[in-house]
């Protein structure tokens, strides 16, 4: 069992970070996503998410602020984290905050949302962050034991419309749910006014990924706008 505890007050009204390129990607290397972490670091990030065991583990090397890990395994239906045993192995890789599929939807190993939750409590001292896509998800994880609720899924699983940027009515209606776990408002959070939304919203913490560590696309958003 690693030692992996974070006071949670110090993500109280910050900027999380996501770093994560995707299969085939040109940046999709531990040490290229460690580096960007860091640097995100530098800008102010409280903490940061990464996927994948290997860039869980460089990424604990390269900062000093809590570490989300999660597993991607996959690219439908229940991909995030889906088992305990990606959720256990992601904690063994150092993450702070195990984040993982937190859906109603039925897990690949047959587990239960709480049954796994359970696991990583007993076999880790990770926190577990669940991945939700409605208020329906957040009710059923917060019972389910999660320790952080995600809006991460909104807008993939057909529970909530794919809103253009994020899903500030699902964020207002969890947090008015007031299930006594930390909201972080993830997904679409594409400028720094819709992070400020977000939070006045009712998020505790806001993560940011695509708008500051993908590229690929930032650099599509800037093309599509030169279109005659
Ligand atoms: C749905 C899904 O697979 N979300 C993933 C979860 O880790 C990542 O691909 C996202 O980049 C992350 O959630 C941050 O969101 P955005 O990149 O929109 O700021």
């Amino acid at each position: 069992m690693t030692l992996n505890l974070i006071d949670l007050n110090s993500l109280a009204g910050q900027l999380v970070v996501s770093a994560q390129a995707y299969p085939g990607e040109p940046m999709r290397d531990p040490r290229t996503m460690a580096q960007v972490a860091a640097s995100a670091v530098v800008g102010g990030a409280a903490a940061i998410r990464v996927q994948g065991i290997a860039d869980i583990q460089f990424t604990r090397a390269a900062v000093e602020v809590p570490v989300i890990g999660l597993w991607k395994d996959g690219h439908d239906g229940v991909f995030i984290t889906p088992t305990l045993q990606h959720a256990l192995s992601c904690a063994s890789a150092g993450a702070h905050i195990v984040a993982i599929d937190g859906t109603r939807r039925p897990r690949p190993d047959g587990l239960s949302l709480a049954e796994t939750i359970a696991g990583v409590h007993a076999e880790s001292n990770a926190l577990v962050m669940a991945d939700c896509g409605s208020l329906d998800d957040a009710v059923a994880a917060a019972a389910a034991g999660a320790d952080l609720i995600g809006t991460t899924l909104a807008g993939y699983t057909g529970e909530r419309p794919k809103t253009d940027g994020p899903d500030l009515e699902l964020i207002a209606q969890i947090s008015g749910a007031s299930l006594g776990r930390p909201l972080i408002a993830e997904g679409r959070i594409h400028s720094p006014a819709q992070a400020r939304q977000a939070l006045d919203a009712g998020a505790f913490a806001v993560v940011v990924g695509t708008a500051i560590t993908h590229p690929a696309s930032i650099t599509g958003w800037f093309k599509d706008a030169l279109r005659a």
